[in-house]
C-alpha cells in the first residue's frame, strides 16, 4: 500500500503491556553528524528502566523505510526514531506503507538530527532524561500528516526558494557545520536561483506565489514560525504563500522568518485547506521534512489520524 491510498482509522488508547516495554529502535548513526553520546545516554535509562530493547542500525538512505515496513503488530509495543526529521520521515512512510499488520504502532522519536524540528513541534528536549521519559511514560495519540506526490510528511512540504536551498545543501558540509551549511546555500541560492512564480491551487482557490509551503506544524527550520495556527492534530494545512519574486523579497521574508515577523508581512499569507496542487517550472524539486521529496507538479493532502505519536508526559 503506498501512503496515497491510506484511509484515515481511529487509533485505541495504548494500554500499558504486561512485563518489560519492548522497544525497537530504527537508529540513523550519521544523523547530526553522529550523536552517539546523546544517543548512549538514553539507551543506558532506557535499559536501566527494564526496556528489552532491539537496535537496527541504517547502512543507508532507505532502511529505515524499510525495517519500519516490515514491522510485525507483535514485533513491539513502541518504535523508537533516533535520528533526524529525515529518518523520521523515511520511518513514518514506512509504517504508512505497512502490509505486515505494523502501521499502528505508536512511533516515538529519539531526536538526534541537525535541527529535530519535529521534537521542539511537541515540546520535547533533547535531554536524555526527558527523551528516555517520554519513550517510557509518554502517551500516544493520533496525529494528521501530509502527504505530497504520495510521500507523507510530518512537518511540512514546499516548493521554491527553501526547497531549492534544500535540494543543493552539501550533505558532507551539513555533517560538520550542521544549520550553517543551510546558511551558506541560502546565500549561494540568492546569488543563482531565477525566482519563477508558482500557481498554487488550495481547495479549488487559486493563488500565485515565489514560494509555497504546506505546514502541518507550526515550527520551520527549528523553532522559527512559518504557520503559527498550524497543529499536528488537526485534519488540514496551513499553507503558506510567499507572494512576491526575486532576491530583495526572498531577503525580506528569510529575515521576517528569523524576526518571528513573517505573519505580519502584507504580501505574505496563509490559507487553510486540505488539498493542495501547485505548478511550476516542470521537475523542480519539493521538499518535505527537510528533504527532497519529489518534484512538480505536486498533488499535496491531509491524511487525518495517520500516525500514532508518542508524546512527552505532562509534568
Ligand atoms: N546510515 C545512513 N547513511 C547515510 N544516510 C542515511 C543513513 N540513514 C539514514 N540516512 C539518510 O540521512 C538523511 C539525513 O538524516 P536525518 O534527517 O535523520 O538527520 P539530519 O539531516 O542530521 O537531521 P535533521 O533532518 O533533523 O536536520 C535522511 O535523508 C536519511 O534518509
Amino acid at each position: 500500500m503506498r501512503p496515497s491510498d491510506y484511509r484515515p482509522r481511529f487509533f485505541p488508547p495504548v494500554s500499558p503491556a504486561a512485563g518489560p516495554l519492548r522497544l525497537r529502535i530504527i537508529h540513523n548513526p550519521t544523523a547530526g553528524g553522529a550523536r552517539w553520546r546523546r544517543y548512549g545516554a538514553v539507551l543506558e535509562r532506557l535499559d536501566r528502566a527494564g526496556a528489552r530493547i532491539e537496535e537496527l542500525a541504517t547502512g543507508r538512505r532507505g532502511d529505515a523505510e524499510a525495517y519500519a515496513a516490515a514491522l510485525a503488530r507483535d514485533d513491539c509495543d513502541r518504535l523508537v526514531v533516533a535520528g533526524g526529521d529525515g529518518t523520521i520521515n523515511e520511518a513514518i512512510n514506512g509504517l504508512l506503507a505497512n502490509q505486515a499488520g505494523g502501521r499502528t504502532i505508536p512511533l516515538a522519536i529519539l531526536p538526534l538530527g541537525t535541527a529535530n524540528v519535529l521534537a521542539q513541534e511537541i515540546g520535547l528536549s533533547t535531554r536524555p532524561a526527558a527523551v528516555a521519559r517520554m519513550i517510557l511514560q509518554g502517551a500516544a495519540r493520533p496525529i494528521a500528516l501530509g502527504e505530497a506526490n504520495g510521500r507523507a510528511f510530518t512537518l511540512m512540504a514546499g516548493v521554491g526558494f527553501d526547497a531549492h536551498v534544500v535540494a543543493q545543501v552539501d550533505g558532507r558540509l551539513k555533517k560538520r557545520i550542521g544549520k550553517l551549511a543551510y546558511v551558506w546555500q541560502t546565500l549561494r541560492q540568492l546569488a543563482v536561483y531565477d525566482f519563477p512564480l508558482y500557481r498554487v491551487t488550495v481547495d479549488g482557490e487559486v493563488f500565485t506565489a515565489a514560494s509555497a509551503v504546506a505546514c502541518n506544524a507550526h515550527f520551520y527550520g527549528g523553532r522559527y514560525v512559518l504557520a503559527p495556527d498550524a497543529l499536528l492534530d488537526d485534519p488540514s494545512l496551513e499553507v503558506c504563500l510567499f507572494g512576491r519574486t526575486g532576491r530583495l523579497h526572498a531577503v525580506k521574508y528569510a529575515a521576517a522568518l528569523l524576526l518571528g515577523l513573517l505573519p505580519r508581512l502584507p504580501d505574505y499569507r496563509i490559507v487553510t485547506g486540505r488539498q493542495v496542487s501547485i505548478q511550476g517550472p516542470a521537475e523542480d524539486p519539493i521538499q518535505g521534512d527537510g528533504d527532497i521529496l519529489a518534484s512538480l507538479p505536486a498533488a499535496i493532502r491531509v491524511l487525518p489520524d495517520a500516525l500514532n505519536l508518542v508524546f512527552p508526559p505532562r509534568r
